[in-house]
């Protein structure tokens, strides 16, 4: 018997291959589109033609060599704006020119933190408000800023005070050699104090990492496990495919290592919330608690915050792994870099102890710290020189034209004074970069010299920075909500360890060397298995 294919089908599979095909055909439609777009911005549009070095492979581009030395190289020979390559030949606009910087940060609802990036960072991070954009962004912005005022700031110095006290405490107890001289990796000891700060600061909780009797707490550990996912840059491929293709998270599920953190922190962060919560309702007299996430809960419950505009418990408690990782190393490589700074020039060193040892007093509010001009130039030369973060990234969410205060001239020899950016273009926002460039800073630009700062060149006004003519902390609506946090918890501890303690390098100057993570902190040359580290030799100041 010979088998018949039906000439007539079932209407319902008709219907259902009609769809398919449809379904097919728009799924394809979209795809050739992408695929026009990304062929015809790499090769065939104006954006192609705009100079930069050499892709020098398909898979890395120049991934791995953008560092600050390189991209200045490459700001020498191609101008402000160039282009790079990065993983899979992506292009990326390079720009220190501070009208177009202008423009990416505060245009926020045009350039944005990329989706994939922001995926990426909120399965680690929870919805932080390092990941929100738009109305989320602003809402969360406008209930937290309090929070992070100079009178809140005030209130915490004395918490700044005593921990670095704390910290001073313990290094002048190390063992010292025959000629009085301790040696002591001192970002050990910062990043202590400054984890014990953000735990008691932002959200009462004891870390006690200073207290060498007590071992790690549990949300340490949880905390630590988050850091080194997003400090690393030499993460597992997976979150990266997980972040830039939404369809593959349910077949590639988180590690389990990162799941448990999360958990902990979850747990551990409701409670946290729940006490805050019960102890402003409580409306105690005494009750005097000054870290965030009480104020957070104060404002988020607050007359002027219309009930509906209110952050759910879950947004709160996932701020607290924001706070602990925007605000606790980035302040501890911050002031290693001072140290580090301050050992490589005595000279600045013995001028800003004779400075600070003027103040008669062990306990100076920050006003008082905000008064020492001396102090205030070594730290703006500091986070000058030394950016803790290196840069960021923006992605144009639509077309745009992005106007440039210096032109380029493409391959063709063509000058142009704008860029269309399509929509999806990525763009490399160079912190340290603009902070160093030698056209606003002079020939001697990549140099600590903190008198640089008795008259601020003309040019320095352009940068769209929130700080002292910096872009340390960023400007726009994203800016660095911390500052004023950060700089008052790094002059504390400036302020007590250089009255204390003298500080040299314990190895040679060209031993050290930046180690390329999210944040930037030393390492010596040769050891590099120990990971980010700064020996010293410490001693208490003579006389
Ligand atoms: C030297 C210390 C610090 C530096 C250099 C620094 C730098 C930055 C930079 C560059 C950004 C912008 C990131 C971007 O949009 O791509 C940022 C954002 C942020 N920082 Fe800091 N930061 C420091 C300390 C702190 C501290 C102490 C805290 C909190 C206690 C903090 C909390 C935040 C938060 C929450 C954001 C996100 C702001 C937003 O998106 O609206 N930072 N920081």
């Amino acid at each position: 018997m010979v088998d018949t294919f039906p000439l007539v089908q079932p209407r319902p599979l008709m219907l259902l291959r009609a769809l398919a095909s449809l379904a097919l055909a728009i799924v394809g439609a979209q795809v050739a589109r992408k695929v026009y777009r990304i062929v015809h911005r790499h090769f065939f549009s104006a954006f192609s033609r705009i100079p930069g070095p050499p892709n020098p492979s398909w898979i890395r581009g120049n991934f791995g060599r953008l560092t600050l030395a390189k991209t200045q190289e490459w700001q020498a020979q191609y101008g402000p704006t160039f282009k790079v390559h990065t993983l899979f030949s992506a292009t990326q606009l390079y720009t220190i020119d501070t009208v177009a910087l202008h423009r990416i940060i505060n245009l926020s609802e045009i350039y944005q933190k990329a989706p994939f990036v922001r995926a990426r960072m909120s399965s680690l991070l929870g919805r932080g408000l390092l990941v929100t954009e738009d109305d989320e962004h602003t809402k969360l912005r406008k209930i937290m800023s309090p929070a992070f005022g100079l009178s809140q700031v005030r209130g915490l110095t004395q918490l700044f005070i005593d921990k670095s006290l704390e910290l001073s405490e313990f290094w002048a107890g190390q063992p010292t050699e025959a000629d009085g001289w301790a040696r002591i990796d001192v970002m050990v000891g910062l990043k202590a104090m400054t984890l014990d700060v953000i735990g008691l600061a932002g959200f009462n909780y004891h870390f006690n990492s200073l207290d060498k009797t007590k071992s790690a707490t549990e949300l340490d550990s949880a905390f630590q496990q988050l850091f080194t996912q997003t400090a690393s840059r030499n993460t597992s491929i997976r979150p990266l495919i997980r972040a830039m293709f939404p369809i593959t998270r349910f077949v590639l599920p988180p590690s389990k290592k990162l799941t448990g953190a999360r958990e902990t922190m979850d747990r551990i962060g409701l409670q946290l919330l729940q006490d805050a919560k019960a102890q402003t309702l409580s409306g105690e007299k005494d009750y005097d608690r000054r870290d965030l996430l009480s104020l957070l809960v104060k404002s988020n419950m607050s007359q002027e915050i219309p009930e509906s505009q209110r952050l759910s418990d879950a947004v709160v408690v996932a701020q607290l792994p924001t706070f602990f990782v925007a605000g606790h190393e980035t302040t501890s490589a911050a002031t290693t870099w001072a140290l580090y700074a301050l050992a490589l020039h005595p000279e600045v060193q013995t001028t800003l102890r004779a400075e600070l040892l003027s103040m008669g007093t062990d306990a100076p509010s920050v006003d008082a710290l905000n008064g020492l001009p001396y102090l205030e130039k070594v730290v703006r030369e500091v986070m000058r020189v030394h950016s803790p973060v290196l840069f960021t990234n923006r992605m144009a969410m639509q077309d745009d034209i992005l106007p440039l205060g210096t032109p380029y001239t493409d391959t063709r020899g063509v000058q142009h004074d704008s860029i269309f950016m399509a929509k999806g273009q990525m763009i490399w926002v160079p912190i340290a970069g603009l902070n160093r460039d030698p056209r606003i800073w002079g020939p001697d630009a990549a140099e600590f010299k903190p008198d640089r700062w008795n008259a601020v060149p003309e040019a320095a006004n352009a940068i769209p920075g929130v700080w002292a003519h910096l872009f340390s902390f960023l400007g726009g609506s994203h800016n660095c909500i911390g500052w004023r946090f950060s700089l008052a918890e790094m002059k504390s501890l400036l302020y007590i360890l250089i009255r204390a303690f003298e500080f040299e390098l314990a190895v040679s100057p060209d031993k050290i060397a930046t180690l390329r993570t999210a944040v930037q902190r030393p390492m010596v040359i040769g050891e590099e298995e120990k990971g980010p580290q700064l020996p010293m030799r410490v001693r208490r100041v003579q006389g």
